[in-house]
């Protein structure tokens, strides 16, 4: 097939009127990473008999580290049956201090000896980006795990990555978690990044606290965005704290349900110092007192009553009502402060303990494989049959380091355990608790644990058990990748094998990368999530196989459907000579709803509804194949076809003609040839873009997004009228060269993010132009 070959003659779209496309030119907000200078040569992993690291890190950060060993034990590392257990993720919109949060989650819990910060100025960088490419940059990029303790409780944390690139690393967190954190900035508020989260959240029911952050930077403003997520995110949600002061004089927070204040002093806010509440803030915590009474009257009936009867709640009947409602997904409790400045961290954590669900709270279900993937609620029980859950994958120098949540039963060293999706039995060789890129062995894992194995040969997503069950639990959303880019080694006769060494790890690793061959041009082409997406796995071949990689243009990855239900009637006959071929098929193509292709999980469908033996049974799954086939090339530009449904309803056969093959071929070019006539048309990807820019440029910036063609959906003024939050809708293909022409059009203030929104029709006279390119690259190749 030539979609690639075709995307890349496309660079700018025509109607665009952008400059030349380039990779580096699309990245906007998430700006030009690697091209930075390099660290130093790493050095190579150290090992003691329990700290492994498992990444190589620059030889001046050595120095910095503390690389005290974490203590082993002989059976599970805490008694989980005499302490609280929590399993969070953050996330957040790309910058909202998600990682430096953590920094000090892990500062305050004990966990490392001293605070780094992301970008900071010793040049080590935090804990969680524990990846060169990630402290180099400044961004993190996969998701990491850690955990730690914190009062009575252990928790579990995984910080995800804000680069909606990186956007599976969140969804697989999500997937796993009991609960989260949604980081917001104190300023900017609810962003695009936000509503994916949001979204995400909602997906997997994960109850959350939010955080507002970055209350020391001017205009920051934690009534602002609690308004923004009662808004934009539809959360009852409402402030549990009022700030001490903002900006300069941000110092600490004052808890409205106990009514105390919080100072964080000493070297990096370690002294919480506890006091009354200011009288001069006495107002406002009252009236937002009230207010969290009556948002958790709406939802809590034993709230509801006092609320009535005009009864105040206890700090004790405030607090159960808030974990009940938090618990059950109806309420979000709103946490404020500065993790930059260390401040508000440790109540934060509290909150984290008194408001986010232990393990067993929170409703799991698996599906049972024998009875029509019925849901099955798991019991959380360590004593129950084992049920654990692949969630992600990652290449160490040791091997393939797969990350398990463990759902029911318990993890054993040398067990044996049984892999439910391809029926391998596995023993297990090694177990570990994840600090960012150290580990910790131990000898077993409970229900309700998050933990790592090594020796575990399996792919994201895949089921464990015991090996009597046939039970797996449902898998996570993928997105579909919307951007292409043709690569190839530098050096083809030495690079070969790790390259596609590589590739195949990489894939494995990550499901919203793609590798294909393509078929007319026979070049490799990767697909993913944007630019820095297939950017940071290309650098990535350099630094971990050692391979140069040279690459095309970066290209949209283009669809095509159906507009009209259009009947078939195909015979696919050569009975001349030799072994003859012979298949006939009777049916309709006709379009399918967005709704239908999410609910059928494919992009297109087959349905059988043969009466009678006309094509025997036998064949049918070698039509669907055919189906299949013809799908992988549209009629019009060559792309990928999705949104189709293919009916057969009759057919023809013949004793000693008809093959596997034959009806293949026959309905594959049935398909194709309908296609033709069913009103095709192409799709491309539209995107969400935001921008935020001083206001004085509104009318440059909406200028230039409507010569891209962009659909302008809101556009919000700041409070004082300073700043402007524009979000539109343009095609993909018409955001190459943006950054460039943001930063000139702002003097470098404004900046933007985008993410997928939805594949919609092209413009006719764009179809008519993707058309002859097409066209005219295939003439070519076939004159070649
Ligand atoms: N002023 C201020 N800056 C902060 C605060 N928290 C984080 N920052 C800064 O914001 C920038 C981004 O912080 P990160 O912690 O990397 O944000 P992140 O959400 O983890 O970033 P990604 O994972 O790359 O999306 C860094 O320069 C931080 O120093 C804060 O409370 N106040």
């Amino acid at each position: 097939m030539a979609t690639t070959s075709m995307l890349r003659l496309l660079g700018p779209r025509p109607g665009g009127g952008v400059g030349p496309s380039a990779l580096s030119s699309l990245a906007g907000s998430v700006a030009l990473l690697l091209s930075r200078p390099r660290r130093p040569p790493s050095q190579h992993a150290a090992r003691t008999t329990t700290h492994i690291l498992l990444h190589r890190r620059p030889r001046d950060e050595q120095r910095h580290r503390s690389s005290r060993p974490l203590s082993t034990s002989s059976s599970t590392d805490v008694d989980f049956d005499s302490i609280k257990r929590r399993n969070i993720g953050i996330s957040a919109h790309i910058d909202s201090g998600k990682t430096t949060l953590t920094e000090r989650i892990l500062y305050y819990t004990g966990k490392i000896k001293s605070i780094h910060d992301v970008r900071g100025k010793d040049g080590v960088g935090a804990k969680m980006d524990s990846m060169d490419l990630e402290r180099e940059k400044g961004i993190t990029i996969k998701s990491a795990a850690t955990f730690c303790r914190w009062k009575d409780a252990f928790i579990n944390i995984i910080d995800t990555p804000g680069h909606v690139d990186f956007t599976i690393e969140v969804e697989r967190a999500l997937r796993v978690l009991d609960g989260g954190i949604l980081v917001l900035c104190g300023v900017s508020g609810v962003q695009s990044q936000s509503l994916t989260v949001d979204r995400q959240m909602k997906r997997y029911n994960v109850p959350r606290l939010a955080f507002v952050n970055k209350l020391d930077r001017q205009g920051s403003n934690p009534w602002k965005v609690i308004n923004d997520l009662r808004n934009q995110l539809k959360l009852n949600a409402s402030a549990v704290q009022v700030p001490i002061g903002l900006e300069d004089n941000h110092v600490g927070v004052i808890d409205i349900v106990e009514m105390k204040s919080y100072a964080f002093e000493g070297e990096k806010g370690v002294n919480l110092v506890e006091g009354d509440v200011p009288p001069h803030l006495m107002d406002v915590v009252l009236e937002k007192r009230a207010e969290l009474l009556e948002r958790l009257a709406d939802v809590d009936e034993e709230i509801g009553e006092l609320f009535l009867m005009e009864e105040e709640p206890t700090p004790g009947q405030f607090k159960e009502a808030i974990r009940r409602r938090t618990v059950s997904c109806q309420f979000v409790p709103v946490f404020m402060g500065s993790a930059y400045k260390n401040k508000g961290v440790q109540k934060l954590l509290d909150g984290v303990v008194d408001y986010l669900p232990e393990p067993r709270e929170k409703k799991n279900y698996a599906l049972n494989r024998a009875k029509d993937e019925e849901p099955v609620e798991v019991s959380c029980d360590k004593n129950d049959p084992l049920l654990a859950l692949a969630f992600k994958l990652e290449e160490t120098q040791f091997g393939q380091l797969t990350y398990m949540r463990i759902y029911q039963g318990m993890l054993k060293k040398g067990n044996p355990i049984v892999n439910v999706n391809s029926g391998k039995k596995i023993k297990l060789a090694r177990i570990v608790r994840m600090h960012s890129d150290e580990m910790q062995e131990i000898d077993e894992a409970h229900a309700g644990d998050v933990v790592a194995m090594f020796g575990v040969d399996c792919r994201s997503m895949d089921t464990f058990s015991d090996g009597n069950m046939d039970l797996a639990m449902s898998t996570m959303f993928v997105p579909e990748p919307v951007m292409s880019l043709a690569i190839k080694p530098a050096d083809t006769s030495k690079m070969q094998n790790n390259f596609a060494k590589a590739l195949t790890k990489f894939t494995k690793e990550d499901p919203t990368l793609r590798v294909r061959v393509d078929s007319e041009t026979k070049e490799t082409v990767l697909s993913g999530m944007g630019e820095l997406h297939l950017e940071v796995y290309i650098e990535r071949m350099k630094r971990e196989y050692g391979v140069e990689v040279i690459s095309g243009q970066p290209n949209v990855n283009y669809k095509e459907t159906i507009a009209t239900k259009t009947p078939f009637d195909w015979l696919h006959k050569k009975q001349t000579g030799g072994a003859g071929q012979y298949a006939k098929v009777v049916g309709y193509i006709e379009p399918m709803t967005e709704e239908e292709v999410k609910a059928h999980g494919k992009p297109n469908e087959f349905k059988n509804r043969c009466i009678g033996t006309n094509i025997p049974p036998e064949y049918y799954p070698s039509c669907e194949k055919g189906m299949n086939d013809a799908m992988l090339e549209g009629a019009l530009v060559g792309c990928e076809v999705e949104g189709v449904r293919v009916v057969l309803q009759d057919g023809a056969s013949h004793a000693v003609d008809s093959s596997d093959m034959a009806f293949r071929i026959c309905m594959a070019n049935a398909i194709r040839d309908t296609m033709k006539r069913a009103n095709p048309s192409v799709l491309e990807p539209i995107m969400t873009v935001e921008i935020e820019i001083p206001s004085e440029f509104q009318g440059a910036v909406t200028a230039s997004l409507s010569r891209r063609m962009g659909m302008i959906q809101s556009s919000d003024m700041n409070d004082d009228g300073s700043g402007l939050k524009v979000e539109c809708q343009v095609p993909l293909a018409n955001m190459f060269g943006y950054s460039t022409e943001l930063r000139s059009l702002t003097q470098g203030k404004g900046e933007f993010t985008m993410e997928y929104f939805q594949h919609s029709a092209v413009p006719r006279n764009v179809q008519e132009e993707l058309m002859n390119e097409y066209k005219k690259e295939r003439e070519a190749r076939e004159a070649a």
